[in-house]
């Protein structure tokens, strides 16, 4: 009997249980996570994965779902899934602000472990409906469908800013005045590209997730008709109990085409000033912010990411956490960080509230996995909104004083150059 099969059976002869919370798992013949969640018409639809292979997640409907990073009591074994925006001031359409769900039925892998979750909570619902709305779900549910290379010929491209009121932009923050009282603001940029035909989401984060490993890959589709996908390569936190382990991501360069062009760029990376205070800057602001919850902080030495078309500086940093923070706490004290904000923080997003063209919604936002013994957030970069034939593109780059507008320009560039691959441009 398949795990589906016996899902619904044990569904079939559940009496309620004490308690509002139950969740059930069987195991799972190895299959196509993302494969899996293409051939599923039910929402919302989530897929999480864990940098450098450790683990994934797809999951379909809701449970439950609540506007708060917080894991109420009575369901402090599950997992919820989910994140929040770039900032409450800049939201999209199917994209609430805060968002975090319990799914319905989620399919895990660990390694070669696979298992399928039901989960069922009725505190504000009663239990038979509960169970009701699972079979009917069940019986909706589609084999994995193939991930095939789709070729997506592109029509258009639209750059918002442009190049030309990207410079205005750059050159208002790098003025002397201006640097007074705000070191860094990270600006950025939506390419809207048209598709002359349906673009898939899960087989273009296929397609994307296989040229970078080290990366989180994720997927929110809140309903059928928006698709937030990416791979990025910014953990905002790991928490494991007390235990937090956090970086500052920031400065970039590209790769070599050759061993030795490489190495030349990340000599660079790691010895031009510029770049150096970029990452400066969100280190301080980290190492500030996590003074408030933690008893403890350390830090690694710095280093050099190497990601499929550029490189970045980082380093990482370890806390051990205040008894009484909470994710609520951790995500409200480091997000947004200046890797992609700015510091100080509230003159920053204030420039960007106020001069940005567009808005960032889930871009650069939090998102992950939030759970009682351990929660993950990666920063929503390196991302893409999927509507129809519609791709928009996001990314950022940290302006500081000595910021040139043409090469910010080139490292937008470059940190699209990964999805574009992906692309056929006419
Ligand atoms: C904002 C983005 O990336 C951030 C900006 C970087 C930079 O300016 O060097 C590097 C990594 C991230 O901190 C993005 O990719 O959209
Ligand atoms: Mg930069």
């Amino acid at each position: 009997m398949s795990a589906f099969n016996a899902l619904k059976h044990a569904l079939l002869e559940l009496k309620q249980p004490e308690g509002v919370f139950l969740s059930l798992s069987f195991s799972l013949p190895s299959l196509s996570l993302l494969g899996w969640l293409k051939a599923q018409t039910h929402y919302p639809q989530i897929y999480l994965s864990d940098k450098d292979d450790q683990g994934e997640v797809a999951a379909i409907g809701q449970a439950w779902h609540t506007d708060q990073a917080e894991i109420p009591n009575d369901i402090h074994k599950a997992r919820l899934y989910g994140g929040m925006g770039f900032s409450s001031h800049s939201i999209w359409p199917n994209f609430p602000h805060c968002q975090f769900v319990l799914p319905r039925l989620e399919i895990r892998r660990q390694g070669r472990i696979t298992k399928l979750v039901c989960n069922l909570y009725w505190a504000t619902s009663d239990f038979v409906s509960q169970v009701n709305t699972t079979l009917a779900l069940l019986d909706s549910l589609n084999p994995a469908e193939a991930l095939a290379k789709q070729s997506i010929l592109i029509s258009q491209r639209q750059d918002t800013p442009n190049k030309q009121d990207w410079r205005k932009l750059v050159e208002q923050v790098t003025d002397d005045d201006f640097q007074q009282l705000t070191a860094k603001v990270v600006l950025s940029r939506r390419t809207q590209l048209t598709s002359l035909t349906q673009v898939d989401q899960c087989a273009l984060l296929h397609q994307w997730q296989m040229v970078n490993p080290n990366c989180f890959q994720f997927l929110f589709s809140f309903s059928p008709d928006s698709h937030f996908i990416g791979c990025t390569p910014e953990r905002l936190y790991l928490r494991s109990g007390a235990r937090l382990t956090t970086e500052s991501l920031a400065g970039t360069m590209p790769r070599g085409a050759t061993t030795e062009a490489d190495e030349k760029l990340s000599y660079i990376l790691l010895h031009d000033q510029k770049i150096k205070r970029e990452n400066q800057l969100v280190l301080d602001d980290i190492l500030a912010q996590l003074s408030k919850v933690s008893l403890d902080i350390g830090l690694d030495k710095i280093g050099i990411l190497k990601l499929n078309q550029l490189q970045h500086l980082k380093q990482r940093i370890h806390a051990y956490l205040k008894p009484d923070a909470s994710d609520h706490d951790l995500l409200n004290a480091l997000h947004p960080t200046p890797a992609v904000g700015g510091t100080p923080r509230k003159s920053a997003l204030a420039f960007i509230e106020q001069n940005e063209p567009y808005p960032r919604g889930w871009y650069a936002g939090a998102i992950g996995i939030l759970s009682q013994q351990q929660s993950q957030f990666a920063v929503a970069i390196r991302s893409a909104l999927i509507q129809h034939n519609q791709i928009a593109l996001f990314a950022g780059a940290g302006i500081v004083k000595g910021s040139d507008p043409e090469l910010e320009w080139q490292e937008l560039e470059h940190k699209i150059a990964t999805p574009l691959s992906l692309l056929q441009l006419n």
